[in-house]
């Protein structure tokens, strides 16, 4: 299929989406908030470049009344980390993630995995405070200053999603809404996009029941009670990526995406196609089991630069890999090809 015709269908099929999908209920909130995001650094810091993190997971809801839903895999690191580095490299980062997936900054800190009350003990005087265990108040310190510094100078907009209809109006108000930032603007989508949904004309309204008692209303009888089967018939998403680079996105903005697999033999190849299909600027390739200490940086040259963590920082602490993600990144910026291959050494 040509790329022009490829174009106009996943356009036509994006504005039939929309069309028949509501939209988020926080979407004129989100919008409002960005929108002031994005003005107040044209006017503070008119060289400021912004960039739209994606993070997280999205579902698809079985039930308009969403009892059940299918999840993509997505604890936010990825994006919670590089969003961490490109604060630190002085953007302003949009932070669009899952709702209750990790965070920067407090992602150090998680509920699950470092809970922050690990780290500290009630404080031994008569005031009766809380301090934090001196082995840790050094990275507390370092994690907190950072996190405070962004608060400060306003330059960390987090915006959540729950479901890919969700995240679908939200990516493309907030890329319309990056539209005067044009060259300083850039995408970095590392979430975890639904491929498939069901389309509100045939999602059940009420819990899908798991016998057939009859209960469903319509039939109004007895039902046998027997438990069923349960068949689940998913369309395709519009390919939106096309969209956002053909349309949404600020002509001239970076727009980096993500291609996960668990197949090492498909990674590189399924990564060209989607560059060469949606002609933006990187596709970071990424194995489920692997993501964590190897990449695969595909360029629009024709370039396959994997970035990897030595064997020996490996450790389950080490996020590294982002940072040498974003030095990839800059490198290729600055000088596009000249991502030599093998590893980037951190700087
Ligand atoms: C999700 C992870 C693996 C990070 O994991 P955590 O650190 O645990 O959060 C991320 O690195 C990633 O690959 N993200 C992208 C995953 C993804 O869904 N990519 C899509 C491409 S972006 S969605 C684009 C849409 N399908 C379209 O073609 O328009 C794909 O592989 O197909």
């Amino acid at each position: 299929m040509s790329p022009h015709k490829t174009t106009e269908s996943s356009k036509d099929a994006a504005a039939e989406y929309f069309e028949k999908n509501p939209s988020p209920k926080a979407l004129n909130s989100h919008q409002a908030l960005a929108r002031e995001f994005i003005q107040y650094h044209a006017e503070t810091s008119p060289d400021r470049r912004i960039v739209l993190v994606t993070s997280g997971g999205t579902t698809v809801p079985l039930e308009n009344q969403t009892v059940r839903f299918i999840d993509n895999f997505s604890a936010g690191t990825r994006g919670a980390t590089s969003a961490e580095y490109f604060l630190k490299q002085g953007y302003a980062v949009i932070f669009l993630h899952r709702q209750f997936s990790l965070l920067p900054y407090s992602r150090h800190y998680s509920h699950s995995t470092n809970c922050f009350l690990d780290f500290m003990d009630e404080h031994q005087d008569d005031e009766g405070g809380v301090v934090v265990r001196k082995e840790y108040q050094e990275k507390m310190r370092r994690v907190l200053e950072e996190y405070h510094y962004a608060k400060q100078n306003r330059l960390l907009l987090l915006l959540p999603f729950v479901t890919v209809t969700d995240y679908l109006f939200e990516l493309r108000a907030l890329a319309t809404l990056m539209h005067p930032i044009g060259s300083r603007a850039m995408f970095y989508l590392a979430a975890a996009v639904s491929d498939f949904f069901i389309p509100r004309e045939r999602m059940d309204e009420h819990k899908i029941q798991s016998r057939d008692n009859g209960a469903d209303g319509e039939t109004g009888g007895q039902g046998s009670g027997a438990s069923r089967q349960l068949v689940i018939n998913l369309d395709p998403v519009p390919k939106f990526l096309n969209t956002l680079v053909q349309s949404w996105a600020p002509k001239g903005s970076m727009i980096v995406s993500f291609k996960l697999e668990t197949n090492p033999d498909l990674l590189v190849a399924k990564a060209e196609q989607a560059l060469e299909r949606y002609h933006h600027d990187v596709v970071i390739g990424n194995l489920l089991t692997t993501r964590k200490w190897e990449v695969v940086f595909i360029t629009r040259d024709g370039g396959e630069h994997w970035v990897r963590v030595p064997k020996t920082r490996r450790s389950k602490s080490f996020s590294g890999i982002e940072k040498m993600i974003g030095l990839a990144e800059r490198k290729h910026e600055q000088h596009p090809i000249d991502l030599e291959g093998g590893t980037v050494t951190e700087g």
